[in-house]
């Protein structure tokens, strides 16, 4: 395959989702507010269900005081862009039905499933780290726009903040790697549309390459600088 930044191969290409894959509108213009609208309605059927408390009572004790309260403190964090695990848990619950209803469909970059079924057929490993949680994942890859959809049968494994850590955090990249000790650090390629996960990948010895999307935040020219920048997975 020709991911290579420098003269060895890449083995494994760890994908982040939001301005990477799929633009950055879809998760805060469609995702975010789906979630919000189905949450009241989701609290009052489901607040004293055994199946929803593990979704409920990993939210602070003092949000769970009321239905009100704790749909209060969701929007908080929505409206704020908080990566905190026990959020994107809930959301990625939330979002099952519309995905399984049709309302929600992920839209790819067009160069997105291609790259991936090529990837996939040269034997390159396609991993994904987002904050989104690892079944919310699952659900948009399974669910995109893509002929065919589901493209989840291409995926070889997924992480989170839950099972990997926060996405500028060195040791999380670390994590990853060490939980495939069959890849070498350095055959891993992440993919991402923020510079401090980029660094953070690049720390941890990993290769990293940023995505500039249309609808990703401008890039400095200091990033610009310091970390190669693409434009589509068709340059790699
Ligand atoms: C799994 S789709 C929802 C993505 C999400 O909730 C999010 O916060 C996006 O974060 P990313 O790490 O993919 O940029
Ligand atoms: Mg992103």
């Amino acid at each position: 395959m020709t991911a290579s930044t420098s003269s060895e191969e890449v083995q494994v290409i760890l994908l982040d989702i939001e301005g990477t894959v799929c633009p950055i509108s879809f998760v805060k213009d469609v995702l975010f507010p789906y979630a919000l609208r189905a949450l009241p309605e989701t609290l009052v059927a489901q607040w004293d269900n055994p199946d929803f408390a593990k979704y409920k009572d990993a939210f602070p004790p003092e949000y769970r005081q009321s239905k009100g309260e704790f749909a209060a403190h969701f929007q908080d964090l929505v409206e704020r862009d908080v990566k905190i695990s026990y959020l994107k848990s809930l959301q990625g619950y939330l979002w099952e039905e519309g995905y399984a209803a049709g309302h929600l469909k992920a839209p790819l970059f067009p160069d997105v499933p291609g790259k991936l079924h090529a990837w996939h057929q040269n034997g390159v490993k396609i991993m994904i780290y987002s904050s989104g949680s690892v079944p919310a994942q699952k659900l948009l890859f399974k669910h995109t726009d893509a002929e065919p959809s589901d493209l989840t049968p291409l995926i070889s494994d997924w992480f989170d903040t839950v099972n990997a850590g926060l996405k500028t955090e060195v040791k999380s990249y670390r994590t990853i790697a060490e939980s495939h000790p069959e890849f070498p650090v350095r055959q891993w390629l992440f993919l991402s549309d923020n510079a401090k996960e980029v660094e953070a990948a690049i720390d941890a010895g990993m290769r990293s390459v940023i995505l500039r999307r249309p609808g990703n935040a401008e890039l400095s020219q200091e990033t610009i600088a310091r970390f190669r920048v693409i434009d589509s997975f068709s340059s790699l």
